[in-house]
């Protein structure tokens, strides 16, 4: 195994998040896991609720750089207006909407309860 290569991986895989860092809509979900982190330290979380709210939150951020990586691929592809490049756009914006609305939902389901 090439620990050279593996190590350069990881530096540009560094580079990836940085980059997706610089994104608009990646600052909204990142300022988002920071309030509800410190919402779940304030409120008191079960070791199995931290589990879910951390998948949860990583799962946002995943969809939101891999929907990223997409705008740039098509972007990359055509600069023409095409029906295809616009589903392609819509479709993997659509998947971080329905990541974001399930973590809502699992956001009251577990914040709620301990609220009200
Ligand atoms: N080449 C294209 N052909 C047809 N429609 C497009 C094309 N590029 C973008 N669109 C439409 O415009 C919308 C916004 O595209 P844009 O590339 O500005 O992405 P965005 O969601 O604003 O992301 P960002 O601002 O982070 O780049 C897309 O969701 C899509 O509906």
């Amino acid at each position: 195994m090439d620990i050279r290569k593996f190590f350069r991986s990881f530096i540009y895989a560094f580079q990836g998040i940085v980059a997706a860092t610089k994104e608009q809509n990646m600052r909204f979900h990142l300022a988002s896991a920071c309030i509800v982190t410190i919402a779940g330290l304030l409120t008191g979380l079960t070791t199995l609720e931290w589990l879910v709210i951390v998948l949860v939150i990583v799962l946002v951020i995943g969809a939101e750089m891999i929907n990223s990586a997409i705008e740039r691929v098509v972007d990359l592809a055509t600069a023409e207006i095409h029906p295809l490049a616009k589903a392609a756009k819509d479709i993997a914006a659509g998947a971080v909407l329905v990541f974001a609305i399930g973590s809502v939902i699992i956001g009251v389901l577990i914040f709620f309860p301990k609220w009200f």
